[in-house]
């Protein structure tokens, strides 16, 4: 089977040139190493979960490193990942001082009996596990103290659409042997309440997995994505019969109109059929496939470039 794998940067409200290039640059590592650890025979978690820590890592997106701050100015992150296999799923929410939750969302999923776990717990658990904890000032940029300023001056957070809810980060891959899995990893919304938790944790909502359809990543207005467990909402269209295409406008199109929510979703069916869509005003993303590698930011945008 040909692998495919499709990251995404998070729906957002603009992307100024000063950091168009870098976001290109983050998504279209992550696509490349999801697509390399399939190519070399890694599974779809290893592919989704390695497309992510590169943009964990990366200061520019919403998660890991570069996270948005709540309203103390803290940092606190969401992630969860799922395995199409056997529907298993793990998450964490609102864990701050870890390089990497969509790591220990993997070990949730794989060494404890349970699918999420939150807060202090979490944190435990990363203990008990060897994750090493680092400073939480480790994870701020400066970026996001000046956005929250910003926004506390403009009293503007929380707004029903994903204008302020930029960068969050995920991924779909298919593997060799037929499998799909997901990723997604995100600091939230900005000046969001402290212990707020948003829809990338919450299996159904920030992502869905299952071999027998394919695999979703969301990104958006977290509350209005959890009102229509927008992944989950995705694949059920895909189990009706609809095309990527259909499945990917309805349930975004739901989403809008019922709740005037925005948001994007990455898609990918078990026949290794993937599609990308959005309904902020941009969503960097890239999709490696076939030898090519494909890319966007804005709408209509699509470079295609040989994988060496
Ligand atoms: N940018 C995002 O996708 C934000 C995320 N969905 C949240 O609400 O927590």
């Amino acid at each position: 089977m040909d692998p495919v794998v499709v990251v995404h940067g998070g729906g957002a409200s603009g992307i100024t040139k000063e950091r168009r290039e870098c976001v290109r640059q983050g998504i279209l590592s992550a696509a490349t190493v999801g697509y390399n650890i399939l190519k070399a025979g890694g599974s779809a978690v290893d592919a989704v979960e390695g497309a992510v820590v590169v943009l964990e890592n990366d200061p520019e997106f919403n998660a890991g490193c570069g996270s948005v701050l709540n309203i103390n100015g803290d940092i606190e992150m969401d992630a969860s990942i799922m395995d199409g296999r056997d529907l298993s799923t793990g998450a964490v929410s609102a864990v701050r001082c870890i390089a990497n939750p969509i790591k220990l969302a993997r070990l949730v999923m794989e060494k404890t009996p349970h699918c999420f776990l939150t807060d202090r717990g979490a944190e435990k658990f990363a203990a008990s596990m060897g994750v090493p904890q680092i400073p939480g000032e480790q994870l701020v940029t400066e970026r996001s103290r000046k956005h929250l300023e910003k926004e506390k001056r403009e009293k503007g957070a929380q707004k029903a659409d994903c204008k302020k809810n930029m960068g969050t980060v995920g991924a779909v891959a298919l593997d060799c042997k037929g499998n799909v899995a997901y990723a997604t990893s995100t600091g939230g919304i900005i000046n969001k309440m402290v212990g707020r938790v948003g829809d990338s944790p919450c299996v159904g909502s920030g992502g869905y997995a299952d071999n027998n359809i394919g695999a979703v990543s969301t990104t958006g207005h977290g509350e209005s994505i959890l009102k229509v467990n927008l992944a989950r909402l995705t694949l059920f269209h895909l189990e009706q019969g609809k095309s990527l295409e259909e499945a990917a406008t309805l349930s975004l199109g739901y989403m809008k109109s019922r709740l005037r929510g925005l948001g994007g979703i990455i898609l990918v069916d078990k026949a290794g059929g993937w599609v990308v869509k959005w309904t902020s005003t941009s969503m960097p993303w890239a999709a490696a496939k076939a030898g090519k590698l494909h890319s966007g930011i804005e709408l209509g945008e699509v470079n295609t470039v040989d994988l060496l």
